[in-house]
């Protein structure tokens, strides 16, 4: 930890963060490698810290003085600009950010993505103090090539999908499909964030993240979430293997996503964080375009993963296909393809993603089935024996 050089050799001197929705996915992977492998202080706000207790408890851990958890609503609480004002950056991850509650929770969606964040960037305009915000690879929408025939041959041309930060155009939907709620507040906030630098200085990066997965990552419905609850695809397909039902592929499972390790993402977090003159002032696409599938191939290649790592044979009829109306609901929208463009990050950061998606796929889903496999088990007997 001593002597650490950030990328052009200066010396890294520890520094105190405010980071939002500390207690979610990606903030829980952030705490612990901030905590492990950095002398740097969190103030970690969420008003859940379930993902962080082993980083919180007990006290007698070496970075116990490190970081301090606050239960704090940011929607309604006065001690946050207090905090921010301690920090000498804020990260920002709060939001809502499941697809399930994009077209059937809009308001909520948009207030979280937009209306809940403006406080924090003002505070930290206010004070200048320096922002990461998380945005979203949403923010693209869908590709040009998506409005192309679907047999014209440009279709295969990256000009026509590749998502670059400073070129692409953002396509949504139309106001009827409320699946684009959530990309339209997040590219409004992040306009703010960018008038805010261009107008009044303030220091901000901005992280697209583009299918960040391993885990922790959501929650598994009926074991420690709802029932009812539809969480991120890898959570659901988790589930299904889970329970032995056959996975659901939305729509035919035609649409395409790059999926990255969390541990490969967060390394470049960190490098954001620990060299701001290279990450202020930029938009960031953070993903792996090596390990582009279709929800389809994810969905098979999930079902050989799990199988390997529980010991169990897959079902005789491991997907079924389901409509989008079934699932989520009027309004449902998706994103055809998400290929990031590297270029940026890689000429400021020098970052490239590492783990292909069978090896961050065989690790999380160890994870999954050690850490779930047994509540399920019982979960089913008792429905079974009622
Ligand atoms: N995981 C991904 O692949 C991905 C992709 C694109 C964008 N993002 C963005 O990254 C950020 C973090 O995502 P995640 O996957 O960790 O999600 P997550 O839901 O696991 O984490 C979000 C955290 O924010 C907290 N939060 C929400 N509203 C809050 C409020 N009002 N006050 C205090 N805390 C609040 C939640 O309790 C949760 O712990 C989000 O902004 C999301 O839009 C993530
Ligand atoms: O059980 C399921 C769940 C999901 N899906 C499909 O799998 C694809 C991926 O779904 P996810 O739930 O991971 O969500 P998406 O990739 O569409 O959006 C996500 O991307 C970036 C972030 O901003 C958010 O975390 C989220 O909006 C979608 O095409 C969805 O329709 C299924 O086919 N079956």
């Amino acid at each position: 930890m001593a002597g650490r050089v950030d990328l052009d050799g200066n010396p890294i001197n520890p520094f105190t963060i405010c980071m939002i929705g500390a207690g979610g996915f990606i903030g829980s992977h952030l705490c612990e490698k901030l905590m492990s492998e950095t002398p740097h202080k969190v103030l970690a706000v969420d008003v859940y810290n379930d993902k962080i207790k082993h980083l919180l408890e007990p006290a007698t851990l070496t970075w116990a003085d490190r970081i301090q958890f606050h239960r704090i609503n940011i929607k309604n609480d006065s001690r946050l600009e207090g905090l921010i004002k301690m920090a000498d950056l804020t990260i920002n991850l709060a939001a809502i950010c499941t697809p399930a509650d994009y077209n059937t929770r809009p308001l909520d969606t948009i207030y979280s993505n937009f209306i809940d964040a403006l406080p924090v960037v003002k505070y930290c305009s206010e004070n200048g103090k320096r922002l990461i915000h998380f945005s979203t690879c949403e923010v693209y929408g869908k590709t040009i090539g998506a409005f192309l025939p679907k047999d014209s041959p440009l279709r295969q041309d990256p000009a026509y999908y590749v998502l670059k930060e400073d070129a692409s155009p953002c396509i949504f939907g139309s106001i009827e499909k409320q699946r684009w709620s959530y990309a339209c507040a997040k590219q409004l906030i992040e306009r703010l964030i960018y008038a805010e630098g261009a107008e009044n200085g303030l220091e901000f990066t901005i992280v697209r993240p583009f299918n960040w997965i391993g885990p922790r990552m959501d929650f598994i419905p009926g074991i420690d979430g709802p029932s009812e609850g539809v969480p991120r695809v890898l959570a659901c397909f988790s589930n299904n293997l889970l329970r032995r039902e056959p996975l659901k592929l939305v729509d035919g499972g035609e649409s395409q996503r790059t999926f990255i390790y969390i541990k490969d993402a967060i390394e470049a977090v960190l490098l954001m964080i620990e060299n701001p003159a290279r990450a202020n002032g930029h938009i960031f696409n953070v993903g792996n375009p090596n390990n582009e599938v279709t929800v389809r191939q994810l969905a098979e290649m999930m079902t050989q993963v799990y199988s390997k790592v529980s010991g169990e044979s897959s079902l005789e009829t491991p997907t079924i296909d389901v409509s989008s109306k079934e699932f989520y609901g009027e309004g449902y929208d998706d994103s055809d393809k998400r290929i990031p463009d590297m270029t940026i990050i890689n000429k400021q950061l020098g970052w490239n993603p590492k783990t292909s998606l069978w090896d961050l796929l065989e690790s999380t889903l160890t994870y999954q089935h050690r850490t779930y496999a047994e509540a399920i088990k019982q979960a089913m007997s008792k429905t079974t024996a009622n």
